[in-house]
């Protein structure tokens, strides 16, 4: 099985390479913000508590992200693999998702991390605000949110590089381009 992170700061790209990382690879998409977001749609418990932290650019506690990442990849049977997005978010996330996958027998294969800098996000992120009316998508959030990614996401980078499974993409560009930078790394494995 594959097993591929897409990791970096909100903004991106997480979200349209994976698509075409599922079209291309038969892969299974486990986004956990677009998971969040129908159980915030829903008005359901879960959604109603995720929403106190999303509105506030918070990330949701690791405890129930763990939790819910697990069921999320249990519902794929016999799957080619999956990409993780938007998750982990924090080292704490990280460990746990390297615990679960080996008591399944599997590994993370490789972690895409999309660099791109800081006012080519807040550029896409306002612009995905106002195309599609994400609620975060809002100057004052996408600066908390791109603090929190500093803090508590970021350092990922040396804990992927310490696993050996840490990819550089430069996410600055076509997305065509983007995507076979991807395609090669993915390739290789
Ligand atoms: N290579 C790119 N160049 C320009 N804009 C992009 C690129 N990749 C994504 N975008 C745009 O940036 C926004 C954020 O992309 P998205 O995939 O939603 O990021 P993430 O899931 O990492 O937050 C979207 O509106 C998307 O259309
Ligand atoms: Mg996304």
């Amino acid at each position: 099985m594959l097993n591929i992170v897409i990791f970096g700061a909100p903004g991106s790209g997480k979200g349209t390479q994976s698509a075409r990382i599922v079209e291309k690879y038969g892969l299974n998409h486990i986004s956990t913000g677009d998971v969040l977001r129908a159980e915030i749609k829903n008005g359901t418990e879960l959604g109603k508590t995720a929403k106190g932290y999303i509105d506030n650019g918070q990330l949701i506690p690791d405890a129930l992200m763990i939790d819910i990442l697990a069921s999320v990849f249990d519902s794929f049977k016999d799957s080619k693999g999956v990409i993780f997005d938007g998750f982990p978010r924090t080292i704490a996330q990280a460990e746990a998702l390297k615990e679960m996958l080996k008591v399944r027998g599997q590994e993370v294969s490789i972690m895409l991390d999309l660099e791109v800098p800081e006012d080519e996000l807040m550029t896409r992120l306002i612009k995905r605000g106002q195309e599609s009316g994400r609620a975060d998508d809002n100057e004052e959030t996408i600066k908390k949110r791109l603090v929190v990614y500093h803090s508590q996401t970021a350092p990922l980078i040396d804990w992927y590089k310490n696993d050996g499974k840490y990819c550089h993409i430069n996410g600055l560009g076509s997305m065509d381009g983007i995507f076979a930078d991807i395609c090669s790394a993915i390739d290789k494995l």
